[in-house]
């Protein structure tokens, strides 16, 4: 069967949720006084919105095939995707026949070399990835995981991350990851509230449910070394995003100070093959958690998941909806998947996408079965509801 060309690519923004997931409402966990870099400015301290984590907004990639079919995806990027997408990737897509994923990827990125290779860029190349697979899988009739070697279980098993591993854990998840609220900044009196904070969530769920401290860049070396000492009697499983993303060095020293056993992930802000090699030959994590949508997409993904397999590290990409979940469930290094709380309280479970996807699966009792997960593409549809904003044309 003759299969279909590209005949047209279309970007949007969307505010309000969806896959900037971090815009959200005030009164939200997610936005409650999580130490950042930015807590060393005291008037950015209480909110993350307020130093601007929402800006880019969602993007919303569309790709058409000349017999109508059309492919999809959500990822962080808002209009400054949209004019990447429109005025300087679509040139590469449309016109090439639906099969030519590497082809369209390695024209994309090195093409925009010159101004890319971490950051927006390649959330946007992300964006167009994934469409592409959706659309691909589509005109095959096929789910994307089908495509990339089939699931290797039967289900998927989630941790949550979330302000209530508590709840977490009574709602069938395997663990529960809290954001950090104090950095350096706040001193020994921040320290402390962490500590206390931990030791108060271990309390409440027993000792062998999977506790986990996210710090979203927020750390030093030696902050993050006595953070990680003074957590380990509370049975800290990882230690995750410690650092800035460039402090390879920072990392790697981290990982040989912290007590045996505790882990050190990182990598949801990390870019390309070339960015996890570092992460990996420089010895600086035990799991890498690359978003599918800011890390280069799937074609990016599986290069990624293939070296981290030759170094013994596990893939547990950072919380990215269906867009994970179908990776995940092919690969043996990737045991188990992130869920994060949308809820404003993480008290219920609501699609992370939510409201921008229709038929978004999501965990239930802290699980997945392969077969929610067998619908054409990644499965989903955009919410008509939500209004779509196409900024660029070309
Ligand atoms: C909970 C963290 O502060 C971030 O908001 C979260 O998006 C990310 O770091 C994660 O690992 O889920
Ligand atoms: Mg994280």
């Amino acid at each position: 069967m003759a299969m279909p060309t590209i005949k047209q690519v279309r970007a949007y923004t969307v505010r309000g949720g969806g896959a900037d997931y971090h815009d959200q409402g005030a009164e939200h966990w997610i936005d409650n006084h999580i130490a950042t870099p930015m807590a060393r400015y005291p008037e950015y301290r209480a909110s993350r919105q307020s130093f601007g984590i929402n800006v880019l907004g969602t993007l919303v990639v569309e790709i058409e095939a000349s017999d109508g079919t059309v492919g999809f995806s959500v990822t962080t990027g808002g209009e400054l995707g949209c004019f990447i997408v429109e005025k300087h990737l679509a040139r590469f897509l449309e016109g090439q026949c639906v099969t030519a994923i590497e082809k369209m990827w390695d024209q994309m990125y090195f093409a925009t070399l010159y101004y890319g290779r971490k950051g927006i860029v390649i959330n946007t190349i992300s964006g167009v990835d994934l469409a592409l697979w959706d659309l691909l899988a589509k005109v095959r009739r096929e789910p994307v995981h089908a495509l990339l070697g089939g699931p290797v279980r039967d289900e998927l098993q989630f941790y949550a991350t979330g302000a209530r591993p508590d709840l977490a854990k009574d709602m069938g998840f395997i663990g529960g990851k809290l954001p950090l609220h104090h950095g350096p900044a706040e001193g020994e009196e921040g320290l402390r509230k962490n500590l206390a904070e931990l030791a108060t969530m271990r309390e409440r769920v027993g000792p062998d449910f999977w506790l986990m401290l996210d710090c979203w860049m927020s750390l030093d070396l030696n902050y993050a070394t006595r953070l990680a000492q003074g957590a380990h009697e509370h049975g800290l499983k990882w230690i995750e995003e410690a650092l800035p993303p460039d402090d390879y060095w920072g990392y790697a020293a981290l990982r040989r100070q912290v007590p045996p056993g505790m882990l050190v992930t990182t990598g949801e802000h990390e870019a390309t093959r070339w960015g996890f090699r570092l992460l990996l030959e420089q010895g600086c994590c035990d799991i890498i958690q690359p978003d599918v949508g800011w890390c280069g997409g799937i074609t990016e993904l599986i290069k990624i998941s293939a070296l981290a397999d030759a170094h013994g590290a596990l893939v547990v990409p950072h919380g990215s909806s269906v867009y994970s979940y179908h990776f995940v469930i092919t690969r043996h290094n990737s045991p188990f998947a992130e869920f994060l709380m949308m809820a404003p309280q993480a008290d219920r479970v609501v699609p992370m996408f939510n409201p921008l996807l229709l038929d978004e699966p999501v965990p239930v009792n802290g699980r997945m079965k392969a077969s929610v997960l067998d619908q054409p593409g990644f499965g989903v549809r955009l919410n008509p509801d939500c209004a779509l904003h196409r900024p660029y044309t070309h």
